[in-house]
């Protein structure tokens, strides 16, 4: 199939052409071309998806979508994004020539097209259809609209004879995982993410109770694990009486590491939207929750409300926080790149890179380096994110005990992850990734990529 190159506009901007159709008269024509629109935002300009799908202040062609348009886009995007190289590679086998570098207008809607005829349960004719529909109302794209209609007829007609090696991530992104875990478990992890993932729920009461009541599974952990929902996660039983939230289980394991806590003044600095802080207030600590953005601490306060938890929040930048009084214990759940989360936002690898990592890196040490003046002698620190980097976790708790000698390593022990013993490094870290908690059923398997140190302030 040959591609017509140039990037010449097809219609004046304020002129439609006589096919052009209105979104509101077709049926589905909003939302893909929401996603095409999207998908854009995210390759093109780095913008993180859950801002663009965010229910109250995403895009705003996202937010003049129904409920139902939004979670379709949602679908859409999450099959585009976590399996963008084998669609990429897909296509590259029905055309006779490369796209255009500069078609990328063309190139998105393509992407979003495929992701459904690949992977979606839409009729293939509808998404065929629409992308078409959308190719003419784009001046960029009118003139690939037949282009358009016989790759994608094609795709839907010969995908099953389509095969792909094609890595679903960007080269840096696969190349650090490969420094950091060997190829063997970063073909795991690259395995795992490209698929969604199940839902942990962190439970106020009995784990096996919860898991017979809501058909899920108990973790060694102690969460419960959900492999789908049918319809809305807050219509569950337990959800309005606040008897559980939603929580990763590698990301339920920090708040963990502190033994008995109970009427101790906790920290819980960079807490926002709070999971870590139900966590500690459920163990019956006295919890001050600090953060950044107001906005997120919003979220925090009703989320803590819902789950009838308390806690003392405090609006601040932690750089240049100063307690009263020096604190029992304190979380720090450092800013992140969040690589240990692809499988929930495969936006990540698209949006990120590795000048990203490095300087969260040297930001979560200066946070954590902060952090230890503000715990009493004897205190407890414990020190965790969601990155997959080495150098975002390992190598920050390294540098901490190296140039800091009031403070020592208190090696965390199997016993306290749930007896999982994979995830306890040779030092005493803690150290998941999504290749983890493996289940005999795939959609019950894996966690998200998590690193937490303890530390004690000596003196
Ligand atoms: C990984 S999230 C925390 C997740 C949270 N601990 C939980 O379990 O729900 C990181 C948080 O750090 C906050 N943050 C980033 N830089 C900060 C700073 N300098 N001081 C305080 N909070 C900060 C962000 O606003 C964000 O809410």
């Amino acid at each position: 199939m040959s591609v017509p190159h140039g990037t010449k506009r097809a219609f004046g901007k304020n002129q439609k052409p006589a096919n052009f159709i209105d979104a509101e008269d077709r049926p589905g024509l909003a939302a893909r071309q929401c996603a095409t629109r999207l998908l854009g935002a995210v390759i093109e300009k780095h913008t993180s998806l859950d801002g663009l799908t965010d229910n109250t202040g995403g895009h705003p062609q996202y937010m003049a979508l129904d409920d139902r348009d939004r979670s379709l886009v949602r679908a859409i995007l999450g099959a585009a994004l976590r399996n963008r190289g084998t669609i990429e590679a897909a296509i590259g086998q029905l055309i006779d020539r490369p796209l255009p570098e500069n078609a990328v207008a063309l190139r998105h809607l393509l992407h979003i097209a495929a992701a459904q005829i690949l992977y979606l349960d839409v009729p293939d004719r509808a998404a065929v259809d629409l992308a078409v529909t959308a190719a003419n109302n784009d001046p960029r794209n009118r003139r690939f609209a037949s282009m358009v209609n016989a790759v994608l007829r094609r795709l839907s007609r010969e995908k099953e004879n389509l095969v792909s090696e094609a890595s679903n991530v960007p080269a840096w992104f696969e190349e650090s995982l490969i420094a950091a875990y060997g190829k063997e478990k970063t073909r795991a992890i690259l395995a795992i993410q490209s698929k969604e993932p199940p839902i942990d729920l962190t439970v106020k009461g009995d784990a096996q109770e919860w898991a017979l009541k809501l058909g899920g599974i108990a973790l060694p952990t102690g969460s419960v694990r959900l492999g789908s929902v049918d319809g809305a996660l807050t219509a569950l039983p337990g959800f309005a009486e606040g008897d559980w939230w939603v929580q990763d289980t590698a990301a339920s394991l920090p708040a963990k590491l502190f033994g008995d806590i109970r009427d101790k003044r906790v920290a819980d600095l960079c807490a926002a939207p709070g999971g870590k802080t139900a966590q500690l207030a459920l163990a019956g600590a006295n919890v001050t929750a600090l953060d950044l953005s107001a906005n997120r601490l919003k979220r925090l306060r009703s989320n803590l409300e819902r789950l009838e938890l308390s806690a003392e929040t405090v609006e601040a930048n932690l750089s240049a926080y100063q307690p009263a009084e020096l604190f029992d214990a304190i979380l720090l759940d450092a800013p992140c790149s969040s690589t240990g989360t692809v499988r929930r936002h495969p936006d990540v690898p698209w949006t990120k890179t590795l000048g990203d990592i490095q300087k969260l890196a040297h930001l979560q040490a200066k946070l954590l380096d902060h952090a230890v003046t503000i715990v009493r002698p004897g205190g407890i620190v414990v020190f965790s994110n969601c990155s997959l980097d080495p150098l975002e976790g390992e190598k920050v708790a390294n540098d901490l005990l190296a140039k800091n000698p009031a403070v020592e390593l208190v090696p965390v022990t199997k016993d306290e992850v749930g007896d999982l013993a994979e995830l306890i490094t040779p030092e005493g870290f803690v150290r998941s990734t999504p290749a983890d908690l493996r289940h005999e059923n795939p959609a019950l398997s894996g966690m998200d990529g998590f690193f937490a140190a303890r530390f004690k302030r000596k003196y």
